[in-house]
């Protein structure tokens, strides 16, 4: 193994200016392949907005017309430490002597790997943008000893968070020989407010068996001066910061700030959220598990309402804007006959509406399920209940109840109409979903996602957020997992093969079709 290589930084060009990178990327790499770019690692180097780029790259043909060459590279880089600190030195990574990676092929990630966004592309297409592939470097950018890094959890509740916090201490210390951890308590505001806790892989060993966060967390209370006050005056070098959209959002502020200050300071995200609603990446850790306890609501509700003449069973499930909690434990489940989210509008009354479909269901079966995303409906909601717009310490859409809603509307209807009688029955499992351990899948991907995280930290990336895009895990600029939410889009084939599974309406009128 090279142990003296010099820092691969210092190879760099100077930093590029959007419009030079674009060019540069379509005119002097459009026509080789990226292994002949040793370089093209380290840029650009500043986190460069994708479509911009994307506009000013054209398809180029090769010399061989019939192949059309990978043109329209976009490598959406992560900073670096070395960004505002150029003179900061590395070091040969510890991984090198550990016994864990001793037999491994490649222990490091070639510089120029790199994870494609997307990877159902056509003959011509451009190679589109890719993110760099997460994973250990051969150099660091701090000596073990020197590390103290944090850990801090914001936002909701959501199964697995604990694994992580485990992993990420028991990543430091084993693999890097770090041995100075610090827990924040109780979210971004326990920066300045509360003690920290010192956590070592003892302590974290069995935290994983438990639901939770076992460092508490916090909505609001992000001021980013004083955390960063704080960072420096603990002298702090690493922060690892787990939690969803709003806390990703107040980790790209916190390295701003870092960046600004010239600080020394690794700050990686790990992506949060019960949801799923986290853009880019494939999915959130704790909502396979989540999906999977839903089954037993769901299941409970079957149980009921088909012990009864015409029971009609309604789950509420998570999912404040994005329905894939919802969505995904219907498609799980065989028992249930209509699943509602909020990207999908419905109407009660009428032809084609839900209380027909209820009436025909309970015909042709004597029982029916609805499961519904917190989210959806809720303009109807807001339409019957006057309310006032009560919002979280986040600044978060406090939601109406529409489990509660929709249960009075088909009792009222039912008992209006008086053509048959109905038997319902409302189950709200949210907070017991949320708050269970991580299962098996959830708890490797968290180890995953702790692992990268560290490893980018080590190897002096900061600003990023880690997370699998299409299976492979990646370093994603902050910006990019915030400037959207990811929600079910249901004008594509999975809500398509939900309503194939459930067989219920779509409830769209002519024209919704049209718009969509
Ligand atoms: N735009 C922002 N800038 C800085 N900090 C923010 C921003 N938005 C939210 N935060 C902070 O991030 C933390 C968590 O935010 P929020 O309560 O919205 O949860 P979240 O991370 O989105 O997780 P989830 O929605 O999955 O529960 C809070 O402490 C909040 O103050
Ligand atoms: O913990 P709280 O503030 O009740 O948050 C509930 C919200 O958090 C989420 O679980 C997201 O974390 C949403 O699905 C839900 O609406
Ligand atoms: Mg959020």
């Amino acid at each position: 193994m090279d142990h003296s290589l010099s820092s691969p930084l210092s190879k760099l060009p100077p930093p590029l200016s959007l419009s030079e990178t674009s060019s540069i990327l379509y005119s002097r790499y459009s026509l080789r392949p990226l292994s002949n770019f040793p370089n093209l690692n380290f840029k650009p180097r500043t986190s460069i907005r994708k479509p911009l780029l994307l506009r000013h790259i054209q398809p180029v043909r090769a010399q061989n017309p019939d192949q059309t060459i990978n043109d329209g590279f976009v490598l959406e880089d992560v900073p670096h430490l070395t960004t505002f600190l150029p003179d900061l030195p590395s070091y040969p990574n510890p991984l090198q002597r550990s016994q864990a990676y001793a037999i491994v092929k490649e222990t490091f990630v070639r510089p120029e790997d790199v994870v494609a966004e997307k990877i159902v592309v056509q003959k011509n297409s451009p190679r589109g943008v890719h993110f760099r592939r997460a994973g250990p470097r051969e150099r660091v950018y701090f000596k073990s000893e020197e590390v103290r890094a944090c850990i801090v959890t914001c936002g909701g509740l959501c199964p697995g968070i604990n694994t992580v916090i485990r992993e990420i201490v028991c990543g430091l210390n084993y693999m890097y020989g770090v041995d100075n951890i610090l827990g924040i308590e109780g979210g971004y505001r326990g920066f300045y407010s509360k003690n920290t806790m010192q956590l070592t892989p003892k302590v974290v060993n069995d935290i994983h068996k438990r639901g939770g966060t076992f460092l508490q967390t916090s909505r609001g209370g992000h001021d980013t001066s004083k955390i960063v006050d704080n960072i420096h005056d603990r002298g702090i070098n690493q922060v690892y910061i787990i939690g969803g959209d709003g806390t990703q959002k107040g980790a790209a502020a916190i390295y701003k700030e870092v960046a600004k200050r010239g600080l020394q300071v690794a700050v990686a995200g790990i992506p949060k959220t019960i949801d799923n609603d986290i853009a880019v990446i494939d999915k959130s850790f704790g909502f396979d598990t989540a999906v999977e306890e839903a089954q037993r609501a769901i299941n409970a509700a079957h149980v009921e309402v088909e012990s009864v003449e015409n029971g009609v069973g309604i789950v509420k499930l998570m999912g404040r804007y994005s329905g894939f909690i919802a969505m995904f434990a219907t498609l799980a489940s065989r028992d249930v006959d209509c699943c509602l989210i909020p990207e999908s509008p419905f109407y009660l009354e009428g032809q084609g509406g839900l209380f027909e479909f209820i009436g025909q269901r309970l015909k042709e079966n004597g029982h029916m399920v609805i499961v519904l995303a917190e989210g959806a409906g809720q303009e109807f909601v807001s339409q019957s209940m006057h309310p006032v717009d009560e919002k979280d310490a986040s600044g978060n859409r406090l939601l109406l109840d529409v489990g509660l809603w929709l249960t009075q509307k088909i009792k009222d209807h039912f008992t209006n109409d008086r053509t048959m009688a109905i038997n319902l029955k409302y189950i709200d499992p949210t907070y017991m979903i949320r708050a269970i351990p991580s299962n098996a899948s959830d708890n490797i991907y968290c180890t995953l996602l702790a692992q990268s995280a560290v490893h980018g930290a080590m190897a002096g990336y900061t600003g990023f957020t880690v997370g699998p895009v299409n299976s492979r895990h990646a370093y994603i600029p902050i910006s990019r997992v915030t400037e959207t939410q990811n929600v079910v889009k249901v004008t594509d084939r999975m809500w398509a093969r939900l309503l194939a599974s459930t067989n219920q309406p779509s409830f769209l009128r002519n024209e919704e079709m049209e718009k969509a």
